[in-house]
Protein backbone atom coordinates (compact mmCIF):
# COMPACT_ATOMS: atom_id res chain seq x y z
CA UNK A 1 0.00 0.00 0.00
CA UNK A 2 1.21 3.47 -0.63
CA UNK A 3 -0.41 4.75 2.19
CA UNK A 4 1.77 5.51 5.51
CA UNK A 5 0.61 3.18 8.57
CA UNK A 6 0.73 3.68 12.07
CA UNK A 7 4.14 1.68 11.41
CA UNK A 8 5.62 4.66 9.72
CA UNK A 9 4.96 7.93 12.58
CA UNK A 10 6.27 8.20 16.25
CA UNK A 11 3.56 7.27 18.59
CA UNK A 12 5.80 7.39 21.96
CA UNK A 13 3.32 10.10 24.07
CA UNK A 14 1.34 11.27 21.24
CA UNK A 15 -2.61 11.56 21.47
CA UNK A 16 -3.84 9.29 18.80
CA UNK A 17 -7.90 9.45 17.37
CA UNK A 18 -7.97 5.74 16.02
CA UNK A 19 -11.10 5.67 13.64
CA UNK A 20 -12.52 2.14 14.34
CA UNK A 21 -15.67 -0.05 13.66
CA UNK A 22 -17.15 -0.95 16.07
CA UNK A 23 -20.84 -1.09 14.17
CA UNK A 24 -21.67 -4.33 16.05
CA UNK A 25 -24.99 -5.97 16.18
CA UNK A 26 -26.11 -5.27 19.61
CA UNK A 27 -29.93 -7.13 21.60
CA UNK A 28 -30.82 -5.51 25.11
CA UNK A 29 -27.29 -3.75 25.64
CA UNK A 30 -25.49 -6.56 24.87
CA UNK A 31 -23.06 -6.60 21.72
CA UNK A 32 -23.78 -10.10 20.05
CA UNK A 33 -21.21 -10.25 17.63
CA UNK A 34 -17.66 -9.23 18.43
CA UNK A 35 -16.16 -9.83 15.63
CA UNK A 36 -15.48 -5.97 14.42
CA UNK A 37 -13.65 -5.58 18.41
CA UNK A 38 -11.44 -8.49 18.11
CA UNK A 39 -10.62 -7.21 14.65
CA UNK A 40 -9.43 -3.77 16.09
CA UNK A 41 -7.40 -5.35 19.24
CA UNK A 42 -4.26 -5.49 17.31
CA UNK A 43 -4.24 -1.77 16.27
CA UNK A 44 -5.41 -0.97 19.46
CA UNK A 45 -2.56 -2.79 21.31
CA UNK A 46 -0.12 -2.03 19.10
CA UNK A 47 -0.81 2.08 19.54
CA UNK A 48 -0.66 1.39 23.87
CA UNK A 49 2.86 -0.67 23.29
CA UNK A 50 4.28 2.26 21.99
CA UNK A 51 2.92 4.67 24.38
CA UNK A 52 0.31 6.15 22.73
CA UNK A 53 -2.81 7.97 24.56
CA UNK A 54 -5.28 6.25 22.11
CA UNK A 55 -8.61 8.04 21.36
CA UNK A 56 -11.10 5.78 19.62
CA UNK A 57 -14.02 6.78 17.81
CA UNK A 58 -16.81 4.67 16.18
CA UNK A 59 -20.59 4.92 14.54
CA UNK A 60 -23.32 2.82 15.65
CA UNK A 61 -26.11 2.21 13.49
CA UNK A 62 -27.39 5.03 11.67
CA UNK A 63 -28.70 7.49 14.84
CA UNK A 64 -28.76 10.27 11.84
CA UNK A 65 -27.40 12.90 14.51
CA UNK A 66 -28.89 12.34 17.49
CA UNK A 67 -29.06 10.95 20.63
CA UNK A 68 -30.29 7.38 20.50
CA UNK A 69 -30.23 5.60 24.03
CA UNK A 70 -29.69 2.42 22.93
CA UNK A 71 -27.00 3.93 20.06
CA UNK A 72 -24.44 4.76 22.91
CA UNK A 73 -21.11 3.04 22.92
CA UNK A 74 -21.08 2.41 26.67
CA UNK A 75 -21.50 -1.70 26.21
CA UNK A 76 -18.80 -1.21 23.94
CA UNK A 77 -16.23 -0.29 25.93
CA UNK A 78 -17.20 -2.56 28.34
CA UNK A 79 -17.03 -5.95 26.08
CA UNK A 80 -13.40 -3.82 24.22
CA UNK A 81 -12.39 -3.17 28.26
CA UNK A 82 -12.30 -7.37 28.61
CA UNK A 83 -10.80 -8.20 25.73
CA UNK A 84 -7.78 -6.02 26.10
CA UNK A 85 -7.41 -6.81 29.57
CA UNK A 86 -7.48 -2.72 30.81
CA UNK A 87 -9.18 -0.46 31.68
CA UNK A 88 -10.98 1.58 29.00
CA UNK A 89 -12.39 4.94 29.55
CA UNK A 90 -15.57 6.02 28.34
CA UNK A 91 -16.64 9.96 27.23
CA UNK A 92 -20.11 10.97 26.98
CA UNK A 93 -19.52 13.27 24.21
CA UNK A 94 -17.50 12.79 20.93
CA UNK A 95 -15.65 16.12 21.19
CA UNK A 96 -15.53 19.30 22.95
CA UNK A 97 -14.20 20.31 26.60
CA UNK A 98 -15.47 17.14 28.43
CA UNK A 99 -13.86 15.12 25.84
CA UNK A 100 -10.51 17.76 26.41
CA UNK A 101 -10.33 17.20 29.89
CA UNK A 102 -10.82 13.38 29.77
CA UNK A 103 -8.11 13.67 26.96
CA UNK A 104 -5.85 15.89 29.62
CA UNK A 105 -5.87 13.34 31.82
CA UNK A 106 -4.86 10.32 29.89
CA UNK A 107 -1.52 8.56 30.45
CA UNK A 108 0.51 6.50 28.13
CA UNK A 109 -0.91 3.52 27.27
CA UNK A 110 -4.68 4.31 28.14
CA UNK A 111 -7.54 4.12 25.85
CA UNK A 112 -10.57 6.09 25.83
CA UNK A 113 -13.93 5.44 23.77
CA UNK A 114 -15.98 8.92 22.22
CA UNK A 115 -19.41 8.34 21.88
CA UNK A 116 -21.07 7.62 19.28
CA UNK A 117 -19.93 10.13 16.38
CA UNK A 118 -23.38 9.68 14.45
CA UNK A 119 -25.28 11.37 16.82
CA UNK A 120 -23.68 15.09 15.79
CA UNK A 121 -25.39 15.73 12.63
CA UNK A 122 -21.88 16.83 11.24
CA UNK A 123 -20.32 13.39 11.18
CA UNK A 124 -22.36 11.92 7.93
CA UNK A 125 -22.46 15.69 6.43
CA UNK A 126 -18.34 15.37 7.15
CA UNK A 127 -18.69 19.08 8.44
CA UNK A 128 -15.17 20.72 8.69
CA UNK A 129 -16.19 22.22 11.80
CA UNK A 130 -16.53 18.87 13.00
CA UNK A 131 -13.81 17.27 11.67
CA UNK A 132 -11.62 20.46 13.02
CA UNK A 133 -13.19 20.27 16.47
CA UNK A 134 -12.25 15.99 16.61
CA UNK A 135 -8.63 16.55 15.16
CA UNK A 136 -8.02 19.40 18.37
CA UNK A 137 -8.13 15.96 20.33
CA UNK A 138 -5.31 14.53 19.31
CA UNK A 139 -1.73 14.62 17.82
CA UNK A 140 -2.05 11.96 14.80
CA UNK A 141 -4.64 10.32 13.13
CA UNK A 142 -5.44 6.22 12.68
CA UNK A 143 -8.12 4.93 10.50
CA UNK A 144 -8.58 1.33 11.15
CA UNK A 145 -12.24 1.62 10.22
CA UNK A 146 -12.45 -0.02 7.12
CA UNK A 147 -15.87 -1.23 7.04
CA UNK A 148 -16.38 2.60 7.13
CA UNK A 149 -13.65 3.37 4.63
CA UNK A 150 -15.98 3.86 1.63
CA UNK A 151 -18.13 7.00 3.31
CA UNK A 152 -16.72 10.12 3.69
CA UNK A 153 -17.31 11.84 6.78
CA UNK A 154 -15.94 13.82 9.18
CA UNK A 155 -13.69 10.96 11.77
CA UNK A 156 -13.26 8.97 8.27
CA UNK A 157 -12.11 11.49 5.88
CA UNK A 158 -12.62 15.01 7.04
CA UNK A 159 -10.46 14.62 9.78
CA UNK A 160 -7.39 13.52 8.05
CA UNK A 161 -6.73 16.89 6.36
CA UNK A 162 -6.08 18.12 10.02
CA UNK A 163 -3.37 15.65 11.14
CA UNK A 164 -0.66 13.73 9.91
CA UNK A 165 -3.18 10.93 8.77
CA UNK A 166 -2.11 7.02 8.54
CA UNK A 167 -3.81 3.31 7.99
CA UNK A 168 -4.62 1.34 11.33
CA UNK A 169 -2.86 -2.57 10.89
CA UNK A 170 -6.87 -3.62 9.76
CA UNK A 171 -7.18 -1.50 7.44
CA UNK A 172 -3.89 -2.54 6.36
CA UNK A 173 -4.54 -5.70 6.17
CA UNK A 174 -7.82 -5.61 4.32
CA UNK A 175 -6.76 -3.70 1.70
CA UNK A 176 -3.80 -5.74 1.31
CA UNK A 177 -5.72 -9.14 1.25
CA UNK A 178 -7.90 -7.75 -1.08
CA UNK A 179 -5.93 -5.65 -3.36
CA UNK A 180 -3.83 -8.79 -3.79
CA UNK A 181 -6.98 -10.58 -4.70
CA UNK A 182 -7.62 -8.18 -7.71
CA UNK A 183 -4.77 -7.39 -8.47
CA UNK A 184 -1.88 -10.14 -9.00
CA UNK A 185 -4.58 -13.28 -8.28
CA UNK A 186 -3.70 -16.93 -7.94
CA UNK A 187 -5.71 -18.99 -10.79
CA UNK A 188 -7.91 -20.56 -10.94
CA UNK A 189 -9.77 -17.29 -10.00
CA UNK A 190 -13.30 -17.29 -8.69
CA UNK A 191 -15.86 -15.26 -7.31
CA UNK A 192 -19.15 -15.72 -5.90
CA UNK A 193 -21.72 -13.62 -6.26
CA UNK A 194 -25.17 -14.14 -4.33
CA UNK A 195 -27.65 -12.38 -1.94
CA UNK A 196 -30.12 -9.78 -2.78
CA UNK A 197 -28.74 -6.67 -3.08
CA UNK A 198 -28.46 -7.06 -6.92
CA UNK A 199 -28.38 -3.58 -7.69
CA UNK A 200 -25.71 -3.15 -5.61
CA UNK A 201 -23.77 -6.08 -7.22
CA UNK A 202 -24.30 -5.69 -10.64
CA UNK A 203 -21.58 -3.02 -10.76
CA UNK A 204 -19.19 -5.70 -9.12
CA UNK A 205 -19.93 -8.44 -11.65
CA UNK A 206 -18.66 -5.51 -14.56
CA UNK A 207 -15.59 -5.31 -12.87
CA UNK A 208 -15.11 -9.24 -11.87
CA UNK A 209 -15.44 -10.27 -15.55
CA UNK A 210 -12.31 -8.71 -16.10
CA UNK A 211 -10.35 -10.80 -13.11
CA UNK A 212 -11.90 -13.87 -12.78
CA UNK A 213 -11.29 -17.35 -14.34
CA UNK A 214 -14.65 -18.30 -12.84
CA UNK A 215 -17.93 -16.40 -12.13
CA UNK A 216 -20.52 -18.23 -10.24
CA UNK A 217 -24.00 -16.40 -9.68
CA UNK A 218 -26.10 -17.41 -6.89
CA UNK A 219 -28.90 -16.12 -4.47
CA UNK A 220 -31.41 -14.19 -5.03
CA UNK A 221 -29.59 -12.39 -7.80
CA UNK A 222 -29.48 -15.66 -10.17
CA UNK A 223 -32.89 -14.63 -11.24
CA UNK A 224 -32.82 -11.43 -13.27
CA UNK A 225 -30.08 -13.52 -15.22
CA UNK A 226 -32.38 -16.48 -15.70
CA UNK A 227 -35.38 -14.64 -16.68
CA UNK A 228 -32.87 -12.54 -19.05
CA UNK A 229 -32.48 -15.73 -21.00
CA UNK A 230 -35.98 -16.56 -21.49
CA UNK A 231 -37.03 -18.18 -18.37
CA UNK A 232 -40.01 -18.30 -16.47
CA UNK A 233 -38.71 -17.41 -12.79
CA UNK A 234 -42.31 -17.47 -11.43
CA UNK A 235 -42.22 -15.70 -8.22
CA UNK A 236 -38.37 -15.62 -7.73
CA UNK A 237 -36.21 -12.26 -6.96
CA UNK A 238 -36.41 -9.88 -10.35
CA UNK A 239 -34.55 -6.06 -11.30
CA UNK A 240 -36.47 -6.00 -14.49
CA UNK A 241 -34.08 -3.25 -15.44
CA UNK A 242 -31.11 -5.02 -15.19
CA UNK A 243 -32.12 -8.04 -17.50
CA UNK A 244 -30.26 -5.84 -20.78
CA UNK A 245 -27.34 -5.49 -18.47
CA UNK A 246 -27.40 -9.26 -17.09
CA UNK A 247 -27.43 -10.23 -20.73
CA UNK A 248 -24.26 -8.23 -21.47
CA UNK A 249 -22.06 -9.39 -18.84
CA UNK A 250 -23.51 -13.26 -20.01
CA UNK A 251 -21.94 -12.51 -23.70
CA UNK A 252 -18.75 -10.11 -21.78
CA UNK A 253 -17.98 -13.21 -20.06
CA UNK A 254 -18.24 -15.36 -23.46
CA UNK A 255 -15.76 -13.00 -25.14
CA UNK A 256 -13.30 -12.84 -21.99
CA UNK A 257 -13.24 -16.59 -21.46
CA UNK A 258 -14.69 -16.57 -18.22
CA UNK A 259 -16.92 -19.60 -17.21
CA UNK A 260 -20.01 -18.55 -15.84
CA UNK A 261 -22.30 -20.39 -13.57
CA UNK A 262 -25.89 -20.36 -12.92
CA UNK A 263 -27.95 -22.65 -11.21
CA UNK A 264 -29.17 -25.73 -13.16
CA UNK A 265 -31.37 -26.61 -10.16
CA UNK A 266 -33.29 -24.70 -7.53
CA UNK A 267 -35.64 -25.67 -4.56
CA UNK A 268 -39.00 -23.64 -5.03
CA UNK A 269 -41.05 -23.14 -2.55
CA UNK A 270 -45.16 -21.92 -2.59
CA UNK A 271 -44.75 -19.95 0.36
CA UNK A 272 -41.93 -17.71 1.92
CA UNK A 273 -41.37 -19.66 5.24
CA UNK A 274 -40.10 -22.73 7.04
CA UNK A 275 -43.67 -24.91 6.43
CA UNK A 276 -44.14 -23.98 2.87
CA UNK A 277 -44.42 -26.53 0.54
CA UNK A 278 -41.09 -27.42 -1.59
CA UNK A 279 -39.31 -28.99 -4.54
CA UNK A 280 -36.30 -29.37 -6.67
CA UNK A 281 -36.72 -28.30 -9.94
CA UNK A 282 -34.30 -27.96 -12.94
CA UNK A 283 -33.78 -24.14 -13.63
CA UNK A 284 -36.58 -24.48 -16.99
CA UNK A 285 -39.11 -25.45 -14.85
CA UNK A 286 -39.90 -23.50 -12.20
CA UNK A 287 -43.48 -23.19 -12.26
CA UNK A 288 -45.30 -19.83 -12.10
CA UNK A 289 -46.52 -19.79 -8.50
CA UNK A 290 -43.62 -20.73 -6.98
CA UNK A 291 -40.56 -19.01 -6.09
CA UNK A 292 -36.63 -19.87 -6.15
CA UNK A 293 -35.16 -20.30 -2.39
CA UNK A 294 -32.08 -21.79 -2.80
CA UNK A 295 -29.86 -23.38 -5.23
CA UNK A 296 -30.78 -26.87 -5.74
CA UNK A 297 -28.59 -30.17 -5.21
CA UNK A 298 -27.07 -30.73 -8.31
CA UNK A 299 -26.20 -26.72 -9.18
CA UNK A 300 -24.31 -26.90 -5.53
CA UNK A 301 -22.44 -29.84 -6.80
CA UNK A 302 -20.91 -28.12 -9.73
CA UNK A 303 -20.63 -25.15 -7.93
CA UNK A 304 -18.64 -26.88 -4.74
CA UNK A 305 -16.16 -28.55 -7.77
CA UNK A 306 -15.48 -25.53 -9.27
CA UNK A 307 -14.54 -24.16 -5.75
CA UNK A 308 -12.30 -27.41 -4.93
CA UNK A 309 -10.55 -26.47 -8.25
CA UNK A 310 -9.66 -22.87 -7.45
CA UNK A 311 -6.59 -21.38 -5.93
CA UNK A 312 -8.42 -18.19 -4.80
CA UNK A 313 -11.83 -17.95 -4.61
CA UNK A 314 -14.34 -14.61 -3.69
CA UNK A 315 -17.50 -14.81 -2.49
CA UNK A 316 -20.17 -12.41 -1.58
CA UNK A 317 -23.87 -13.24 -0.82
CA UNK A 318 -25.46 -16.70 0.25
CA UNK A 319 -26.73 -19.10 -2.49
CA UNK A 320 -30.32 -19.06 -0.70
CA UNK A 321 -32.80 -17.43 2.17
CA UNK A 322 -30.18 -19.07 4.87
CA UNK A 323 -31.49 -18.16 7.74
CA UNK A 324 -34.43 -20.40 7.11
CA UNK A 325 -33.33 -23.96 7.53
CA UNK A 326 -35.10 -25.40 4.38
CA UNK A 327 -33.44 -22.85 2.02
CA UNK A 328 -29.94 -23.15 3.76
CA UNK A 329 -28.27 -26.11 1.74
CA UNK A 330 -26.92 -24.29 -1.49
CA UNK A 331 -25.25 -21.67 1.02
CA UNK A 332 -23.92 -24.08 3.20
CA UNK A 333 -22.58 -26.90 0.67
CA UNK A 334 -20.76 -23.66 -1.07
CA UNK A 335 -19.15 -22.98 2.51
CA UNK A 336 -18.52 -26.87 2.95
CA UNK A 337 -16.52 -26.81 0.17
CA UNK A 338 -14.35 -23.42 1.15
CA UNK A 339 -13.74 -25.11 4.11
CA UNK A 340 -12.68 -27.85 3.06
CA UNK A 341 -10.56 -26.84 -0.14
CA UNK A 342 -7.01 -26.79 1.64
CA UNK A 343 -5.32 -24.79 -0.86
CA UNK A 344 -7.56 -22.58 -1.84
CA UNK A 345 -7.23 -18.94 -0.67
CA UNK A 346 -11.06 -18.02 0.80
CA UNK A 347 -12.24 -14.83 1.21
CA UNK A 348 -15.91 -13.39 2.60
CA UNK A 349 -17.56 -10.03 2.02
CA UNK A 350 -21.09 -8.84 3.35
CA UNK A 351 -22.71 -9.15 6.47
CA UNK A 352 -25.07 -12.01 5.03
CA UNK A 353 -22.32 -13.74 3.58
CA UNK A 354 -20.47 -13.72 7.15
CA UNK A 355 -22.86 -14.58 9.05
CA UNK A 356 -23.65 -17.78 7.45
CA UNK A 357 -20.25 -19.41 7.69
CA UNK A 358 -20.67 -18.25 11.33
CA UNK A 359 -23.99 -20.28 11.47
CA UNK A 360 -22.84 -23.37 9.79
CA UNK A 361 -19.48 -22.84 12.49
CA UNK A 362 -16.88 -22.54 9.51
CA UNK A 363 -15.60 -19.12 10.45
CA UNK A 364 -12.09 -20.34 11.13
CA UNK A 365 -11.93 -22.76 7.98
CA UNK A 366 -12.31 -19.26 5.80
CA UNK A 367 -8.43 -17.29 4.65
CA UNK A 368 -10.04 -14.18 5.29
CA UNK A 369 -13.30 -12.96 6.50
CA UNK A 370 -13.50 -9.06 5.56
CA UNK A 371 -15.03 -7.07 8.30
CA UNK A 372 -16.20 -4.75 5.37
CA UNK A 373 -19.25 -5.69 3.51
CA UNK A 374 -20.28 -2.42 1.18
CA UNK A 375 -16.42 -1.24 1.71
CA UNK A 376 -15.44 -4.73 0.27
CA UNK A 377 -17.74 -4.44 -2.54
CA UNK A 378 -16.80 -1.08 -3.87
CA UNK A 379 -13.44 -1.74 -3.20
CA UNK A 380 -13.73 -4.74 -5.36
CA UNK A 381 -15.84 -2.62 -7.75
CA UNK A 382 -12.84 -0.67 -8.73
CA UNK A 383 -14.18 2.32 -6.58
CA UNK A 384 -11.58 4.43 -4.71
CA UNK A 385 -12.21 4.60 -0.70
CA UNK A 386 -12.20 8.14 0.56
CA UNK A 387 -11.18 6.99 3.96
CA UNK A 388 -7.98 5.88 2.55
CA UNK A 389 -7.40 8.30 -0.21
CA UNK A 390 -7.85 11.04 2.72
CA UNK A 391 -4.69 9.31 4.06
CA UNK A 392 -1.26 10.42 3.71
CA UNK A 393 1.35 8.81 0.74
CA UNK A 394 4.34 7.05 2.25
N1 LIG B 1 -33.25 -16.83 -3.74
C1 LIG B 1 -33.36 -15.84 -2.87
N2 LIG B 1 -34.49 -15.14 -2.78
C2 LIG B 1 -34.62 -14.14 -1.88
N3 LIG B 1 -33.64 -13.76 -1.01
C3 LIG B 1 -32.49 -14.44 -1.06
C4 LIG B 1 -32.29 -15.50 -1.98
N4 LIG B 1 -31.05 -15.96 -1.79
C5 LIG B 1 -30.50 -15.25 -0.79
N5 LIG B 1 -31.37 -14.33 -0.33
C6 LIG B 1 -31.19 -13.39 0.78
O1 LIG B 1 -30.12 -12.53 0.54
C7 LIG B 1 -29.78 -11.92 1.78
C8 LIG B 1 -28.35 -11.49 1.76
O2 LIG B 1 -28.13 -10.64 0.68
P1 LIG B 1 -27.00 -9.52 0.65
O3 LIG B 1 -27.31 -8.48 1.66
O4 LIG B 1 -26.89 -9.10 -0.77
O5 LIG B 1 -25.70 -10.36 1.10
P2 LIG B 1 -24.39 -9.87 1.91
O6 LIG B 1 -24.87 -9.19 3.19
O7 LIG B 1 -23.60 -11.11 2.20
O8 LIG B 1 -23.70 -8.90 1.01
C9 LIG B 1 -30.05 -12.97 2.83
O9 LIG B 1 -30.86 -12.40 3.82
C10 LIG B 1 -30.79 -14.08 2.07
O10 LIG B 1 -31.92 -14.54 2.75
O1 LIG C 1 -21.74 -2.14 8.85
C1 LIG C 1 -21.22 -1.47 7.96
O2 LIG C 1 -21.39 -1.72 6.64
P1 LIG C 1 -21.65 -3.24 6.01
O3 LIG C 1 -22.93 -3.78 6.60
O4 LIG C 1 -21.79 -2.98 4.52
O5 LIG C 1 -20.43 -4.05 6.34
C2 LIG C 1 -20.30 -0.30 8.28
O6 LIG C 1 -20.15 -0.13 9.67
C3 LIG C 1 -20.82 0.95 7.61
O7 LIG C 1 -22.07 1.27 8.13
P2 LIG C 1 -23.09 2.16 7.29
O8 LIG C 1 -23.52 1.33 6.09
O9 LIG C 1 -24.23 2.50 8.22
O10 LIG C 1 -22.32 3.40 6.85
Amino acid sequence: MNKKSVKDVDLKGKRVFCRVDFNVPMKDGQVTDETRIRAALSTINYLTEQGAKVILASHLGRPKGAVVEELRLTPVAKRLSELLGKEVKKADEAYGDSVKELVGTMNEGDVLLLENVRFYAGEEKNDPELAKAFAELADVYVNDAFGAAHRAHASTEGIAHHLPAVSGLLMEKELAVLGKAMSNPERPFTAIIGGAKVKDKIGVIENLLDKVDNLIIGGGLAYTFVKAQGHEIGKSLLEEDKMDLALSFIEKAKEKGVKFYMPVDVIVSDDFSEDANTKVVSIEEIPADWEALDIGPKTAEIYSEVIQNSKLVIWNGPMGVFELNKFAGGTKAVAEALAEANDTYSVIGGGDSAAAVEKFHLADRMSHISTGGGASLEFIEGKELPGVVALNDK
